[in-house]
């Protein structure tokens, strides 16, 4: 088993970012309001993510909190929008400018060529349950995560990856029902409706999303990267097709066609591909 030895890889004010051993992770840390998330937070998400997807030291990606709460002791992993920041049309930023950015970070987790891991040490809620869902894999806390989609209460809705790839995942009619009623559900309710990869004794939950990075770290990194995006594909349509298509032609620019190709065309002369055609 390998210890964690986190550095910090940049300071931030809502979030934290440490690296470990091929491990980044990125943490909520705005823990007295359940880690809602407001304009600078999704800011510097974007700005995390993006660094660690480039890193090519870092092959899996950790999505946690920072927690418990000082006021109250209670976990979240995150409430989704801050609904203080929240404008006629988006969240306000310092710059007054409406967004609804949390796309964009729910696109970075989507299409990076990286394993990200959602770790759920207690409320996953509205937006933040959308995060966890576009997530690769979720670990949640035994004792004290709740997943709950309050998107139908404050006139919010998640019609993308939070909606209909949870669909996707646990079954239209479980799906409706999450986002119809939006009640409460344990770690257990959501492992076993399929929406949770294990629960895990909160003790233990950190420790055991670095252990399956580890595990994950350990396999072929064109696997792990060609294996997501080919079960990204069929629910992402062309943009799918696209991203798994990018890294068919990575891989075919590894070959000698592709070097004679290029060569002939610096050179000026006519390509001499290999006449060979595999069967
Ligand atoms: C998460 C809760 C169910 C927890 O309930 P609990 O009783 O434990 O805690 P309190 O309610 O007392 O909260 C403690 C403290 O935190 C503040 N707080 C909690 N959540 C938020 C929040 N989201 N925004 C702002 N502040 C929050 C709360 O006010 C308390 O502060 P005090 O000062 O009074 O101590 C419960 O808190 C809860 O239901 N929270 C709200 C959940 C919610 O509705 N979230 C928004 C959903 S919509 C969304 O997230 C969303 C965002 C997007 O950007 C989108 C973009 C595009 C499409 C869809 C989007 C989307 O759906």
């Amino acid at each position: 088993m390998i210890t964690a030895d986190w550095k910090t890889a940049k300071v931030y004010e809502d979030i934290t970012y440490t690296k470990s051993n091929g491990v980044a992770r990125i943490a909520f840390n705005r823990p007295d309001v359940r880690n809602a998330f407001r304009p600078k937070t999704t800011k510097e998400l974007y700005d995390a993510f993006y660094d660690a997807g480039e890193d090519v030291n870092i092959g899996v990606v950790l999505l946690s909190a920072e927690g418990p709460s000082s006021k109250d002791g209670v976990y979240s992993f995150c409430s989704g929008g801050d609904q203080k920041a929240r404008g006629h049309q988006g969240y306000v930023g310092e710059d007054g400018y409406h967004r609804l950015n949390i796309l964009e970070v729910q696109r970075l987790i989507r299409f990076m060529p990286k394993a990200v891991i959602c770790v759920v040490p207690g409320w996953a809620v509205g937006g933040g349950h959308s995060l966890h869902v576009v997530c690769d894999l979720t670990l949640a806390s035994k004792e004290h995560a709740i997943f709950k989609q309050t998107d139908a209460d404050v006139t919010s809705f998640d019609g993308g990856y939070g909606s209909a790839y949870l669909a996707k995942m646990v079954g239209q009619k479980r799906a409706r029902e999450i986002f119809f009623l939006g009640r409460s559900y344990s770690a257990q309710e959501a492992y076993d409706m399929g929406m949770v990869n294990a629960v895990v004794p909160h003790a233990d939950l950190e420790n055991t999303a670095y252990q399956w990075a580890q595990e994950i770290l350990e396999k072929s990194p064109t696997s792990i990267r060609m294996l997501k995006f080919a079960m990204n594909l069929t629910d992402d349509g062309m943009v799918g097709q696209q991203v798994f298509a990018g890294e068919a032609t990575r891989l075919a620019y590894m070959t000698d066609e592709a070097k004679e190709g290029r060569d002939a065309f610096l050179e000026k002369r006519k390509p001499n591909f290999p006449k060979k055609w595999i069967p």
